[in-house]
Parts: C-alpha cells; structure tokens; sequence
C-alpha cells in the first residue's frame, strides 16, 4: 500500500501538541485542524487538474483547479475535527459521513450512523480520521465506499500504527495512506503507544 508520512517540522510540531497530556480539548482541536491542513496538502498534491483562463484586472492568465474535487468523509466522533479544514481547502468537495465506535472489550467496530452519496464511481474519497489503530474502523468504511462503486480511497490519518497499515494492505481494498506519524504499535487495550490517546474524547470529551 503506498503510504505516505508528512515530514515537516510544523507538522511534528503540532503533533507534539495533541500529544502532550496537558493540552485541553480546544488546544487538541486548534493543532488537529492544522495539521489537517498539512495533510490534505499532501494529499492533493499529484490531483489531476484542469486548466482554464481567468481574467486580471490586468490580463488574462491560466488558471487551475482540482479536475474531480474528492468526497470527504469524516468518521465520527474524531475525524468531526478534521473536516471543517479539509473543506476550506477543497471548497468544491462535497461531504459524507460514518459514524462508528470501537467496542471495548473486542476492539471491533460498532457502526451507528452513515450518511453517504449512492453512486461513488469515478469520484476520489478521502477518509478523515486522526486514528488507524487495528485498522478495523477504517476498513469497515473503505467497504462502505466501495460498495457504493469507489476504487480511488485516501485515508487521511494522523497517527497510524504498524497493525494497522497491514491491516489496510492485506485488505485488499483500493486505499493508500497519508500520516503525519507511524508511531510503534498496539498496548493491549489496542491503544496506540505512544499515540496520543482517544482522540474522540480529547476534543470532545469522553462519551
Ligand atoms: O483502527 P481502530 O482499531 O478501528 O481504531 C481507530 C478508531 O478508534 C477511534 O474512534 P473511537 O472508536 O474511539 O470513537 P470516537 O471517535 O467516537 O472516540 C478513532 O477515531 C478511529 O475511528
Ligand atoms: O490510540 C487510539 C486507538 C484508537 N482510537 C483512539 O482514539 N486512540
Ligand atoms: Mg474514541
């Protein structure tokens, strides 16, 4: 699977941020929106585009814009953090959403809410969500999106884990993976170690 982590002192930064203990949920929220935008610039940057004139106030000059603006689909609660940014950068893409949480004894998800466009062929789909932890989360709404006719899917992660990137590769499915981190595993509870935590409750609170 091609996988690619940002490298870029702002990025390490802010990710510094959300890890640190001591940030409260509104300092976790400020660095992950902007950190979100360091990814999806990353994302983005081999995107098709098309070209077109626009006028100056001086001349005419070519212009560009992104040829097939992606679905985003935040998956609830914690990628809600990251959508409002990758919007403004891409104001053209339109929006779906998945809801799920992890059970806590299995570790395995427990959908409860998906809001997505039937048809999804020909149309690119980045997935938001700060945590690729077993992958089990982001595996069940990559088959969501597939099974809708999507075969261009980006998760769009900020902590990802050994586990779970062979979790998405052996899976098949048509994805590849942008992260600001791949940190060294699993604790026991399917934590991510060092990580940063449940990314849900440090921007909302706990459930
Ligand atoms: O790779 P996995 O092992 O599936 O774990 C990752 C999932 O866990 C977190 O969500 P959580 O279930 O905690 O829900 P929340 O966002 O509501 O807190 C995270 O946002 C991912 O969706
Ligand atoms: O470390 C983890 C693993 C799954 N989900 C989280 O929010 N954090
Ligand atoms: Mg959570």
């Amino acid at each position: 699977m091609d996988t690619h982590v940002v490298e870029h002192p702002l990025a390490a930064a802010l990710l510094t941020t959300m890890r640190d203990e001591r940030s409260d949920n509104a300092t976790f929220r400020n660095a992950l929106r902007e950190l979100t935008r360091m990814l999806i610039y990353e994302a983005i940057r081999d995107a098709p585009i098309e070209e077109f004139d626009v006028q100056t106030p001086v001349a005419v000059a070519r212009g560009v814009r992104i040829a097939t603006p992606p679905l985003l689909v935040p998956v609830l609660r914690a990628g809600l953090g990251m959508v409002e940014q990758a919007s403004a950068l891409i104001p053209q893409s339109r929006v779906g959403f998945v809801g799920m949480a992890r059970d806590e004894q299995t570790h395995q998800p427990v959908p409860y809410m998906e809001s997505l466009p039937d048809d999804l062929a020909g149309v690119p789909v980045y997935v938001l969500d700060p945590m690729l932890a077993t992958g089990g989360s982001m595996k069940h709404t990559i088959e969501l999106l597939v099974a809708r006719g999507a075969t261009d899917v980006t998760a769009v992660c900020v902590v990802a884990v050994p586990e779970g990137i062979r979790a998405l590769a052996d899976s098949g499915l048509p994805v590849r993976l942008v992260a600001a981190t791949v940190d060294d595993g699993l604790n026991d509870d399917a934590f991510i170690v060092p990580g940063l935590g449940d990314a849900g409750d440090r921007q909302f609170g706990p459930r």
